[in-house]
């Protein structure tokens, strides 16, 4: 099991080195600590937080980041060698590269204005990685609400635990490939909104697939509930974003979230919680990697 004080003897400076290298990359542009929450959910989400996610494909070995939900979407990868780096100076062969990953998202929540929550540790990286079980595992944006709770169900995170970690999209963007079809097809949307988001998503695909728009209308760089303000007004950006306050099961708790930021924040930071003990490897189970890229 982990536990938050795993790395207290053997490397004392983990936190401390981790949060600096973050902060300078958030620094440098607001949108990594988007970017960099978003893969550890990717890593979690198959075959548990292992740091699968950061295996660099090469000639005989096929990885994560090609799979449609990670190619020319995931990215941060640099970053994570960074502190990767800066990790090892400190104490060589310690600590792995699914904790580190694990850290960095809650740091990237808190620098953005997000609760802080204390960090589990002492997962060991995997030797391997699964496209096909990143292609399977991690949801999609065309999702519906049942399809949505029962991945999350899998993995023994609840449908507050769904609503709850959604609210992830308070930062960051998403490309025109992955909200086309919500903009101009769904009708579950407000229409002023549809045309906004339209001016830069031709219908046509092919073209403008890598335009970006944020995945919260109005803070995008900022960690606040408004994510959910978005949803009660139908200005959700992606098809299962919409889900969620669509008439069904999650209205209410939606609703909730939108009056009170602080149970927004402490359900966040408990289904963070929960997301990082999925499965993890840990004991004498995988290795410590060397470098995140590749197994030792
Ligand atoms: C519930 C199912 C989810 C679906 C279907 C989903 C889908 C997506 C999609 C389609 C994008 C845009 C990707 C692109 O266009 O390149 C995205 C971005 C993002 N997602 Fe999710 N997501 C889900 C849950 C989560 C969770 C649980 C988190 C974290 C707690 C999260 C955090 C993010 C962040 C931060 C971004 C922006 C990343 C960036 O700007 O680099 N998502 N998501
Ligand atoms: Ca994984
Ligand atoms: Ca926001």
């Amino acid at each position: 099991t982990l536990y938050t004080n795993f790395y207290s003897s053997s490397c004392p400076k983990l936190l401390h080195t981790v949060k600096y290298t973050v902060e300078s990359a958030i620094s440098k542009e607001t949108r990594m600590g988007a970017s960099l929450l978003r893969l550890f959910f990717h890593d979690c989400f198959v075959n548990g937080c292992d740091g699968s996610i950061l295996l660099d494909d090469t000639s005989n070995f096929t990885g994560e980041k090609n799979a449609g939900p990670n190619k020319n979407s995931a990215r941060g990868f640099e970053v994570i060698d960074k502190i990767k780096s800066a990790v090892e100076q400190v104490c060589p062969g310690v600590v792995s590269c699914a904790d580190i990953l694990a850290i960095a998202a809650r740091d990237s929540v808190v620098i953005l204005g997000g609760p802080a929550w204390d960090v589990k540790l002492g997962r060991r990286d995997a030797r391997t990685a699964s496209q096909s079980a990143a292609n399977n595992g991690i949801p999609r944006p065309t999702s519906n609400l049942n399809q949505l709770i029962s991945r999350f169900n899998a993995l023994g995170l609840s449908t507050k635990d769904l609503v709850a970690l959604s609210g992830g999209h308070t930062i960051g963007q998403a490309r025109c490939t992955t909200f086309r079809d919500h903009i101009y097809n769904d009708t579950n949307i407000d229409s002023s909104f549809a045309r906004l988001r339209q001016s830069r998503c031709p219908r046509t695909s092919g073209s403008g697939d890598n335009n970006l728009a944020p995945l919260d209308l109005a803070t995008p760089t900022y960690f606040d509930n408004h994510y959910f303000n978005n949803l009660i007004h139908k200005k959700g950006l992606i098809h299962s974003d919409q889900q969620l306050y669509n008439g069904g099961s999650t209205d209410s708790l939606v609703r909730t979230y939108t009056i009170s930021p602080a149970t927004f924040f402490a359900d966040f930071a408990a289904a963070m919680i929960k997301m990082g003990d999925i499965t993890p490897l840990t004991g004498s189970r995988g290795e410590i990697r060397k470098n995140c890229r590749r197994p030792n």
